[in-house]
């Protein structure tokens, strides 16, 4: 999606919620000095061209693993998801998150080779110093906010429906979403707003969830 595009849903996000766009800003600033590489080439050669399976972290994915044919397909998880998938045996190739979700398992993964997308918000500056100068394997950084040399931004809020931006972003042929229950009421009322924004900005992408 294109800068200009976002900035509207971006603006609207940032009055919901309250967040700031300064403390954005300078989550993405130190997400930048802290990146021990750029593998976003890496990323794009995974994603072009590719069916991906992009899977929220609803309590229905454990389910619905068991009854998805993951054969040919690029798997995008969105963050916690990807200890779902790598308990139900799929090592994800690709991971999207805020870092709330990372522990040891995202690491163990990432140098396995699943490729760490790690977004910096103003929310989450302690989680950015913390983590990722401890990520050895392939790295992509992002951001909600204006992107830098090496932060990118694709588009998207929530980690689901930013997996979904990224992949069509990079040229993905086709993306099916798994793990999606945007109506679960065993929520937060935060967390809830957020799975509502998702369903708005996946609508822009066709996908009506
Ligand atoms: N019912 C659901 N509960 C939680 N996540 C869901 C659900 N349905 C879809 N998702 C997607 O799965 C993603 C990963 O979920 P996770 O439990 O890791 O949440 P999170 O770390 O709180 O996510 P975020 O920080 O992006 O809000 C969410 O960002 C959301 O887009
Ligand atoms: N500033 C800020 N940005 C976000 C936040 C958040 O809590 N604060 N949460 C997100 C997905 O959970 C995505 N982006």
């Amino acid at each position: 999606m294109k800068a200009e595009e976002w900035e509207p849903y971006y603006s609207e996000i940032l009055d919901f919620f309250g967040f700031s766009r300064e403390d954005d800003e300078r989550a993405a600033q130190i997400l930048a000095e802290l990146l021990p590489r750029d593998d976003i080439a890496k990323l794009r050669d995974a994603v072009w061209g590719r069916d991906c399976i992009v899977c929220g972290n609803a309590p229905s994915l454990a389910a619905e693993i068991r009854s998805t044919d993951f054969s040919g397909k690029v798997i995008i998880a969105a963050d916690a998801a990807a200890r779902v998938l790598l308990h139900a045996g799929h090592r994800p190739e690709v991971i999207l998150s805020d870092i709330d979700g990372m522990d040891d398992d995202f690491l163990a993964m990432n140098d396995q080779g699943t490729i760490l997308v790690l977004h910096a918000h103003g929310d989450n500056i302690p989680l950015v110093r913390s983590w990722v100068p401890k990520v050895r394997g392939p790295v992509v950084g992002t951001t909600q906010a204006t992107p830098l040399a090496h932060v990118y931004n694709f588009g998207g809020f929530s980690d689901g429906d930013r997996c979904v931006f990224c992949a069509y972003e990079l040229g993905a042929a086709h993306v099916t979403l798994i793990g999606f229950d945007l109506d679960d009421r065993s929520v937060d009322p935060v967390k809830h707003g957020k799975l509502m924004i998702a369903r708005k900005l996946l609508k822009l992408l066709g996908h009506d969830v």
